[in-house]
This record gives C-alpha cells, sequence and structure tokens, in this order.
C-alpha cells in the first residue's frame, strides 16, 4: 500500500489505541496482544502501539495500518512522543506504518516539537507522519511542515483546557473546518463513547482514535466513580 492507499483504508475506521502501562492493575505482558485481536475482531481498521517490543509482536498478527510510537519522558522537556529521530527509526523498523509525534511548538533539545516533521519526511518519505498536536495552530503548523494526519491527542495539555475528561468539540470542529485541505485530520482523545465516535465524524474527522474507553478498565471505572462522586480528586493529565 502506498501513502495514499493507506490513509484510504482508514477513511471512516475507528482506530484502537492498544496500550498499557506498566502500573496498572491490569498490566499483563501478553495484556497488549489480547486488546489488539479484540480491536481486530471487533472491526477496527487500524491499531496504535506504543513501545517497539509491542510494535514488532503485533506486526506479526495483523496488516492492518499501525501507527506506532514510544514515550520518552523527561525532566528536561515536555515532549515525550517518540521525542528524537532515534526513536522514529526505531519505530519505523519495527514495522509501523505511521509514526506518531509531537507536533506542538514547545521545546525539546533547542527546537520544537514539530521540527521534527520535515527531517522524518526527508529521511523516511514512505512513512506516514501522524503530528499529535494540542489546538488548531499546531495542527496548522504540523501540516505546514508536512506531517500527513493531525489529531487533538494533547488538546488536554494546553494550560487553559476546559477539561481534562472530556473532549474539546468546539477546537476539533474548528480544527476540522481549518485544516480540511491541508491534511488528514482524526479525533483523539476522550472519545468515550459511539456517539463521540459519531460526533467526529460529523465535523469532518477522517478516522477516530479511541484508546481507554476500550482499553484501559482502571480509567473507565474511574470515570464511573468521578461521575457518581463528583471528581474529589485532581487526577493526573497522564497515564
Ligand atoms: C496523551 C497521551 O499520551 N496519549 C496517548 C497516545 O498515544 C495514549 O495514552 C492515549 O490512550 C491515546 O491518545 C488515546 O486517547 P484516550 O485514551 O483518551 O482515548
Amino acid at each position: 500500500m502506498d501513502k495514499h492507499e493507506l490513509l484510504e483504508s482508514l477513511k471512516g475506521g475507528l482506530i484502537v489505541s492498544c496500550q498499557i502501562e506498566k502500573h496498572a492493575p491490569c498490566w499483563h505482558e501478553d495484556m497488549v496482544e489480547l486488546m489488539a485481536r479484540s480491536a481486530i475482531w471487533g472491526g477496527a481498521c487500524g491499531l496504535r502501539l506504543n513501545g517497539i517490543d509491542n510494535i514488532k509482536k503485533i506486526r506479526g498478527i495483523t496488516e492492518l495500518p499501525i501507527i506506532g510510537l514510544v514515550k520518552v519522558f523527561s525532566d528536561e522537556t515536555e515532549i515525550f512522543m517518540t521525542p528524537t529521530m532515534k526513536e522514529v527509526a526505531e519505530v519505523i523498523e519495527a514495522g509501523a506504518d505511521i509514526v506518531a509525534v509531537d507536533g506542538t511548538d514547545r521545546m525539546i533539545q533547542g527546537r520544537r516539537g514539530y521540527d521534527l516533521i520535515p527531517e522524518i519526511k526527508k529521511t523516511f518519505p514512505d512513512t506516514v507522519i501522524f503530528a499529535d498536536v494540542r489546538d488548531e495552530e499546531d495542527a496548522l503548523a504540523s501540516l505546514a511542515l508536512g506531517a500527513d494526519i493531525v489529531a487533538p491527542t494533547f488538546y488536554r495539555f494546553k494550560k487553559d483546557a476546559k477539561s481534562s475528561d472530556l473532549a474539546d468539540w468546539e477546537m476539533f470542529a474548528k480544527m476540522c473546518a481549518c485544516c480540511k485541505d491541508k491534511g488528514k485530520v482524526m479525533m483523539e482523545g476522550k472519545v468515550w463513547t459511539p456517539d463521540d465516535a459519531i460526533r467526529a465524524f460529523h465535523y469532518g474527522a477522517h478516522s477516530v482514535v479511541i484508546g481507554s474507553a476500550i482499553t484501559r478498565p482502571h480509567l473507565i471505572m474511574r470515570r464511573f466513580y468521578d461521575h457518581v462522586n463528583g471528581y474529589p480528586e485532581k487526577r493526573s493529565l497522564f497515564y
């Protein structure tokens, strides 16, 4: 599949982000594979996977498009999504068709997050670039630099984010409108229900990426708990 065919295969479809953190109560070494198999069984058009071993393993069981990433956390920068060319190369070598990177103007090693995009495009011209952004400005900048896909994955990291629990639909609608002739806009982040996914398509999403609502039972429980108990504690933005 060339880039165009790959993007077409994702049109109107649901991508499942199959990720589990080592500190999660349901962590198990086979969890990502079981989640991926379940997502495929249920009709996913693609998968989003964190970590080289997971990408290699799941590449062995499916030909569906894989969005690959590696999270590297550091005290020196807020940027953690596949932060340098080293991780980009590893993700592609492991078998990902699409690489997810930071598409924000935050700084890392003296450059902006999205400054990696032209370098990826030059070094790996056949790889689809998925920029995780906070808002329309990041999205337009990432597309101008050569990203193929943008999604508001990081909207809740904005200083004035309206919620850490819900999508910002007004912003997403604006993002779809201003980016529609420049690249693909996908919805990602806090898609909790089928109606949320339908709403994203209504605004113009090319595909919808769903994570926690399908794959993190402890966060599903937390959500019930928070709703019933009036959000008693401030929760981490990371998981
Ligand atoms: C912010 C961040 O690191 N997001 C990660 C991106 O790969 C994943 O942990 C999320 O699960 C994914 O974005 C899907 O979002 P949600 O789990 O809300 O459906």
